[in-house]
C-alpha cells in the first residue's frame, strides 16, 4: 500500500455559541476571537500536514467559513442545529462521495474527525497519529483521547469503514465501546484540546499556533514554531 492520503473533517460551531467554558479565559479579547482562532489554528496544522490530501470544515458560521476557506480548506455547510455527530457524518457523507467517484480517482477514503480546539497541533504529531491507523491493523476505526483521557481529539477510519463518530461527553468510553481502538502514541499537542482557561495555559505552554498566540501575547506568530 502506498501512503494514505486523508481527508480531516473538522467542526467547528458558531461561533457565538462555541467555547463556552472558555468565555472569559482572555480578558479584553472578544470571546468569538478567540474561539475563531482556535479553530483556525487547528485547520491550519491540519493543513501543514504532509498526509492531508483535504481539510473539510463543517460549519454554519460565515466567519470561519471565510477564514478557514482562505487558509486553503474546504467549506461544508452546516445543517441548522443538527449538532457536532451530525455535523461530522454530513462531512465525512460528503467526503466519501467525492472520493468514491471514477473521475476523482475512485480508490477510497480515509477519513478523520479532527476537533477544532487544537491551538498547539504540531502537523507532524497529526501525521504520525494518521500513519499509525494507515500502517495498524485493516479495518478499524482508531482514535487519540484527550488530555484527561475522557475526550475524544481525532477519530480515524480507512476507506469502507463507517466513521461512526460518537463526540460529545465520555466520548472516548463511547468510542471503544463501540469497536473503536485507541492509539497509543504521546502526541501531546493533539491530545490538548482547550476547554477551559487552565487548558489554553496547558496549550500554550505546549506552543500556540500563530492565530492563537497573537491573541494571547504568550507565543509570537511566525515560522519560528517548530512543527
Ligand atoms: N459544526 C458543528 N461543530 C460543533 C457543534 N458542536 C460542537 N462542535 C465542534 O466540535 C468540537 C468539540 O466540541 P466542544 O469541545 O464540546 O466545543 P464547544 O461545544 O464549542 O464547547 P463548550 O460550549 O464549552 O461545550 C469543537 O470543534 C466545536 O466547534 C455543532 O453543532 N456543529
Ligand atoms: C466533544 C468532545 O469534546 P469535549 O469533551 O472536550 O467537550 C469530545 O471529547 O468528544
Amino acid at each position: 500500500m502506498g501512503q494514505a492520503r486523508w481527508v480531516v473533517v473538522v467542526p467547528v460551531k458558531r461561533l457565538r455559541a462555541a467555547k463556552s467554558r472558555l468565555r472569559g479565559a482572555l480578558p479584553g479579547v472578544p470571546h468569538e476571537e478567540l474561539a475563531l482562532a482556535l479553530a483556525a489554528d487547528t485547520v491550519g496544522a491540519a493543513l501543514a500536514c504532509p498526509a492531508v490530501a483535504e481539510v473539510l470544515v463543517v460549519t454554519a458560521d460565515p466567519q470561519v467559513a471565510a477564514a478557514v476557506g482562505a487558509a486553503g480548506a474546504r467549506v461544508v455547510p452546516d445543517r441548522p442545529d443538527s449538532g457536532l455527530n451530525a455535523a461530522l457524518r454530513h462531512g465525512v457523507d460528503v467526503a466519501v462521495t467525492d472520493g468514491d467517484d471514477p473521475a476523482g480517482g475512485g480508490c477510497g477514503t480515509w477519513v478523520a474527525a479532527l476537533t477544532a480546539d487544537l491551538p498547539a497541533l504540531r502537523p507532524a504529531e497529526l501525521a504520525a497519529a494518521l500513519h499509525a491507523v494507515g500502517t495498524g491493523p485493516a479495518g478499524v476505526r482508531r482514535f487519540v483521547s484527550d488530555a484527561p483521557g475522557t475526550g475524544t481529539t481525532l477519530l480515524a477510519a480507512p476507506p469502507g469503514v463507517p466513521l461512526d463518530p460518537r463526540f460529545g461527553v465520555d466520548s472516548a468510553a463511547a468510542h471503544l465501546t463501540s469497536g473503536a481502538v485507541p492509539l497509543p502514541g504521546g502526541w501531546p499537542s493533539l491530545r490538548r484540546d482547550v476547554d477551559t482557561a487552565a487548558d489554553l495555559a496547558d496549550a500554550a505552554r505546549l506552543g500556540l499556533g500563530p492565530a492563537t498566540g497573537a491573541l494571547t501575547g504568550v507565543v509570537p506568530a511566525g515560522p519560528g514554531r517548530p512543527d
